[in-house]
Order: structure tokens, then sequence, then C-alpha cells
């Protein structure tokens, strides 16, 4: 109850980045919810939102805000999205929520990326929380045994399939020293389809909340 209490204080204060009239990216999760929830409670009239999942998308629509495609909307000025992990680069682990491609995505498309999350998210070294990684389906087992080579403990994630139709593989044992250089080496195995780490494109601000309040951290 209370990290729910810090992650709606995270999503509160991401208000302010808001700009009335504009187009916004909104992310996917628990944290979102609450920043979807509050644009709607304080009557935010955005131009319209740019979804990062079916589920954002359904939320959105539901409380009346107006959702159209990526291609339609041109870059983006602020994208507001959670994450699983961040070091202090804030370099993040993101894909708990099995939507990281169309967040990195739509991360990529915008000029300022502010991650909302509760305080426990906040770690010195990546990799505690296994790192969500979309792939093609012919190619599971073969992507699986090469994040082996990369000193992973690859698991199949059950009972999931993404919004574009794959399945998801969560890597365990890792402690991402070099999220960059990781990132790379996943993304040239033929058959992936994203890796949940958003190290060459990390967060512009992350705002942490906890129940007493919330702080604003800075890339080190
Ligand atoms: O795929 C899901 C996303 O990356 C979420 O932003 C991430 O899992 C954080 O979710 P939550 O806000 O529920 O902790």
């Amino acid at each position: 109850m209370s990290q729910d209490l810090a992650k709606r204080k995270a999503a509160e204060a991401a208000l302010r980045y808001v700009v009335q009239g504009e187009m916004l990216g909104v992310g996917t999760g628990s944290t979102v919810n609450h920043f979807i929830d509050l644009l709607a409670e304080r009557h935010f009239d955005i131009a319209a939102a740019v979804s990062s999942s079916e589920a954002s998308t359904e939320r959105l629509r539901a409380h009346g805000f107006k959702v159209i495609d990526l291609n339609a909307a041109g870059p983006l000025s602020v994208y507001v999205d959670g994450a699983d992990e961040s070091n202090h680069q804030l370099q993040l682990i993101k894909g708990g929520g099995a939507a990281l491609t169309r967040e990195k995505i739509i991360a990529g498309a915008s000029a300022v990326f502010v991650c909302i999350a509760d305080e426990s998210k906040l770690v010195d070294t990546l990799g505690a929380f296994p790192l969500p990684v979309e792939v093609l389906p012919m190619a599971r087992s073969f992507v699986a045994r090469e994040l082996v080579k990369l000193g992973g403990e690859p698991v199949l994630r059950a009972n999931v399939i993404t919004d574009n139709g794959n399945p998801i593989i969560d890597v365990r044992g890792l402690r991402i020293t070099d999220p960059r250089a990781l990132e790379t080496a996943i993304n040239t195995i033929p058959g992936v389809v994203t890796v949940g780490l958003f190290a060459h494109r990390p967060a512009d601000r992350l705002i942490l909340g906890s129940p007493s309040g919330v702080r604003e951290v800075v890339a080190r």
C-alpha cells in the first residue's frame, strides 16, 4: 500500500512536465496508471496521447483522452513512463509489463523522457530485476542460448505475449556494469526485437516517490 502511495506521488510530481494543448507520450504500468488517472482527475487538456500499450490506450480512452498513432504525431516533447530499475545515470531496465518495444520507440521519439517510480527502483547496479528481452517466436531458443553466452540465465515468461505478438525472455543473474555495451550486444543477436535496457536512451528526469514525498534525481 505504501509503495502504491509512493507511485502516486511520483506520478503527481510528473504532472508539472505536461504541457496543456500539446501531445503527450504515455507509458505503461501501475505508476503510469496513477499518472493517467491524475491527468483526468486534474482535467488536463492535452491535444492527444501517444500510448506505449493497448492497456494504457484503453485507460486513456476510458477517461476521454484522444489517443493517436506515433506516425501521426511526429516528434513528442514529453514522454512519461515508469521503470523496473534505474541506476544513477538514469539508465533503466523496463519491460516488466511487457511493453518495452513500444516504450523504447516512444522514448526515442521524445525530447524529454520523465521516468516515474517509487524509491525502491533506484539501484547502484542494474540487474537484480530480470532483464526482459522481446524476441520473434522462431528465434526464442536460439536467442536464449546466445543470452547464456553473455552470462545470463534466460527464462521464458509464461503465458505472456506482447502487444506485438511476441514472447518475452527474462534474463536473470546479470550484474550490468556496462549497460551500453550489453544493450548493443543483445540488440545484435538475430531475432531480438528489443532488449529492455534503456542505456543509449536513458531517462532525462527520474522522479522517485516515497510515502512521505518525492525527489528528483539528476543523472550523475
Ligand atoms: O513494460 C512495462 C514497463 O516498462 C513499466 O513501465 C515498468 O514495468 C514499471 O511498471 P510499474 O510502474 O508497474 O512498476
